[in-house]
């Protein structure tokens, strides 16, 4: 099986391009995708990337509407688990399309579970894509390492809750520990949901981290880093603006309009090979 290996702001990602959807990443509870993104065993990874056509049975099982996209995103945590939406994700899918030749330089549809995103990519350069709009929902908490903190709901196609620090916490951003899943609602997230953790915004800029369902603590998140970026201007009263957000991973910027959001930084293609290749002997 060929994969390529990508990331965006070091989100990584194991890309399968698999046009007729006929590898079985269900098979054994997700255990093929847990394989491939482990960072011992595998090939290490925050999730997996199928690239199917829309007219695949895999799309078509998904209920995903293709509108005018000929590629379906189909998107798995490293547990194995599904998601609706991968900012960081569907920006280094993207890239691959471009770089497979399934595409030209220029803004296409890609078809995902919470529905078309349109991207823009060209040989170099960021990649931007049109998240479509973000969904404040109501104020909740969740509990992580010992803080008790509030956030806001922000749907973005799938579930976050973004923490803006009070300011004599940001200064602790840094040192806290992510790695646990956050305690949260689950009455308001009953599918679960991603935590991102950031400071306060300031001269346009937030720094932000997170844990993702289904692949724990990150270096970056696309759908959280527009969670995050929403609710920073939320905070101080504000629904629209641009927002520089600064992950562990690397630098995005989002912008924030009424009627949607748009996400923008890199994404690199950075190996490919073959899995379960047999590796021949030297002697
Ligand atoms: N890293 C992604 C989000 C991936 C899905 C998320 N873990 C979920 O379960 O909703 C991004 O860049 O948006």
């Amino acid at each position: 099986m060929e994969f390529v290996k990508g990331h965006g702001t070091e989100n990584d990602f194991v890309v399968l391009t698999d046009p007729d959807g006929e590898i079985d990443l269900d098979a054994g509870d997700g255990a093929l995708v847990r394989a491939l993104c482990h960072r011992r065993r595998g090939i290490g990874a925050d999730g997996v990337l199928r690239v199917a056509r829309t007219d695949a049975p895999v799309a078509v099982a998904a209920g995903v509407d293709a509108g005018a996209a000929t590629w379906f995103m189909d998107y798995r945590n490293a547990d194995g688990s599904l998601a609706e939406m991968c900012g960081n994700g569907v920006r280094v899918f993207a890239r691959h399309l471009l770089v497979a030749g399934l595409v030209a330089p220029g803004t296409h549809p890609v078809a995902t579970r919470a529905g078309t995103r349109w991207v823009t990519v060209d040989h170099q350069g960021p990649v931007t894509v049109d998240m479509g709009p973000a969904i404040l929902g109501p104020t909740s908490t969740t509990r992580l390492d010992g803080l008790e903190l509030t956030g806001v709901a922000v749907d973005v196609g799938n579930p976050h809750l973004a923490c803006v620090l009070p300011a004599h916490l940001a200064p602790r951003l840094d040192a806290l520990d992510l790695a646990r899943p956050p305690a949260h609602d689950a009455t308001l997230f009953p599918r679960g949901v991603n935590v991102e953790v950031l400071t306060p915004l300031a001269d346009g800029a937030v720094t932000l981290r997170v844990h993702e369902r289904g692949s724990g603590e990150t270096r970056s998140c696309g759908t959280g880093t527009v969670a995050g970026a929403v609710a920073a201007l939320d905070a101080v009263g504000r629904g629209t603006g641009a927002v520089t957000v600064h992950t562990p991973g690397g630098t995005l910027v989002v912008a924030v309009d009424g009627a949607t959001t748009t996400l923008t930084g890199p994404a690199e293609l950075v190996a490919r090979g073959t899995w379960g290749a047999p590796v021949p002997a030297t002697h």
